[in-house]
């Protein structure tokens, strides 16, 4: 048996899986995210080990005897975030988040540096690692000086069940540190940041193993003796490990805290004037692309909080899909990355009415979410990957309504895989697996089963792309206002 355990920003999710890739069982513990000031975002990796901790356990009351049979954890997480260890490995702040904008001058900084662009295949975004640093480095300077180790989130986990330190190359992609097409840290980039590379954890491929699990946890979690724990990789490479997204023309939307086009790549193909994003995958020798946007379902969590209604409750009175509502939303309520990196811009409804009600801005919502994935689409093409089809992920997948919504706006069939919820956790599952065993992962990631597929609907083809031209029209209109 293998456990994989995603890190998300909304969750964390622990899934126990059978040797041939199989769900047994799968156990959930949510999580928050703090937003002290307008742009920041932040959680406390305290809370990542309790919620790791409650959904570990829940699998091992349930199924105590899987457990003992179990030879491997792999991990997946939230990319991009700042966990800041002092020399005893103490942890020195809040982590900072990947929807986390303060640090926009700082990226701003740094992309404009000779070689930065050409080495780590991308823009310097304002929710990578580098930039939080050098912010760090000027606004808490005490705290910078005592920084010995920066982990990314999932790495944090890892040092948690393992004592080990320790990163992959999928995760290490996002932090702009790295030389993405050589697979290996970049002097240039952590001289450019203010970094050592003595402060960067080790680096390996997501099926090299980190470490043992401390015996500690293993006799807490029922677990035996000698389980290794598998480096994984970052959310969307282990998503697309899940959904056995490898190769050229393989792709998926996600619709999470974050919004994401994927599109798996045959080699490293960056285009770093676009705002696509060029990462290494979690298997050796892969790449991939993706469009990514900050705010998909937290668009939607923004409105249950503030209606007191909650999200599935919000998108089950949507009804059938029709035509486009009258009102457009844009969700950046985070910022901006694909296309526009714009850690500025900020959110808005436009064409609100008298008559409306809570459903139709619940409908502008996931509108507006749509076509800034469409925007992501066009920019992926851009670059020249090809997508006949796609897989469609995440929690927010659950609502019917929005996934028609997003075929018709993407104009490209969805398939909904079985247990579409468990992409990243059964990724990490499936690294810990080609870890453990040494199992090839052309062969042990596969296209899981699908549900359903869903296809654009003919008859609102039109109406979708006017109201995405609409939607793409009020974009450099807002930013012009003051
Ligand atoms: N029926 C639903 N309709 C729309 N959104 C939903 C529904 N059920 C769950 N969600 C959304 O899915 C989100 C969780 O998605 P998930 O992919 O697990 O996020 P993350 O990986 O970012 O933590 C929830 O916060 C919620 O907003
Ligand atoms: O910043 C990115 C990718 O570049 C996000 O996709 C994060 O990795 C967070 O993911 P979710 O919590 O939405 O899964």
């Amino acid at each position: 048996m293998f456990i994989g355990l995603d890190l998300g920003t909304s969750g964390v999710r622990a899934v126990l899986v059978r040797p041939d890739g199989s769900v047994l069982a799968s156990a959930e513990s949510g999580l928050f995210a703090d937003h002290p000031y307008p742009g920041w975002s932040e959680q406390d990796p305290a809370n990542w080990v309790s919620a790791a901790r409650a959904a570990l356990v829940a699998l091992a009351q349930r199924h105590p005897l899987a457990m003992e049979q179990v030879a491997g954890v792999g991990l997946s997480g939230q990319m991009h975030g700042a966990v800041l260890l002092d020399p005893a490995g103490v942890v020195l702040r809040p982590a900072i988040l990947w929807n986390d904008g303060r640090s926009h001058g700082e990226a701003a900084e740094l992309d404009a540096m000779a070689d930065v662009r050409d080495l780590s295949g991308n823009i310097v975004f304002p929710g990578f690692t580098a930039p939080k640093l050098l912010w760090l480095a000027r606004h808490e300077p005490e705290g910078f000086a005592r920084v010995a180790t920066v982990l990314l989130p999932k790495d944090y986990l890892a040092w948690w069940l393992t004592g080990e330190i320790g990163t992959e190359m999928s995760d290490a992609a996002g932090t702009a540190w790295l030389d993405v097409g050589a697979r290996d840290w970049s002097d240039r980039l952590l001289k450019v940041g203010g970094m050592r590379r003595d402060q960067m954890p080790d680096l390996r491929e997501g099926t090299g193993i980190v470490g043992p699990l401390r015996p500690d946890l293993a006799a807490e979690l029922g677990l035996p003796d000698g389980v290794q724990v598998v480096a994984g990789g970052a959310d969307n490479a282990a998503a697309a490990c899940g959904v056995g997204a490898l190769a050229e023309g393989d792709g998926f939307v996600s619709l999470g805290t974050s919004g994401v086009l994927f599109a798996a790549r045959n080699g490293f193909y960056p285009d770093p004037a676009s705002a696509v994003h060029t990462f290494c995958h979690a298997v050796p020798g892969r790449w991939y692309q993706m469009g990514v946007i900050l705010a998909a379902t937290d668009s939607l969590n923004w409105l249950a909080r503030i209606t007191g209604v909650e999200a599935a409750t919000l998108t089950g009175e949507l009804g059938a899909l029709g035509a486009p509502g009258p009102m457009r939303f844009l969700p950046y309520l985070s910022g901006e990355r694909t296309p526009h990196n714009d850690a500025a811009m900020r959110g808005a409804f436009l064409h609100l009415d008298i008559a409306q009600t809570r459903t139709d801005l619940t409908r502008a919502v996931v509108e507006g979410v749509s076509f800034a994935l469409r925007d992501s689409l066009d920019a992926l093409r851009a670059t020249g990957a090809d997508l006949p089809r796609l897989l469609a992920i995440g929690g927010g997948t659950r609502s019917r309504y929005w996934v028609e919504l997003l075929a018709t706006v993407l104009g490209l069939p969805l398939d909904l895989p079985e247990q579409g919820d468990f992409g990243a956790a059964l990724g990490a599952a499936r690294l810990a697996i080609c870890g453990v065993t040494g199992a090839d992962p052309e062969q042990v990631m596969t296209r899981p089963p699908i549900a359903e597929t869903i296809d654009p609907r003919a008859d609102l083809l039109d109406a979708y792309a006017q109201a995405h031209a609409d939607f793409a029209a009020s974009y450099p209109k807002l930013k012009a206002l003051p």
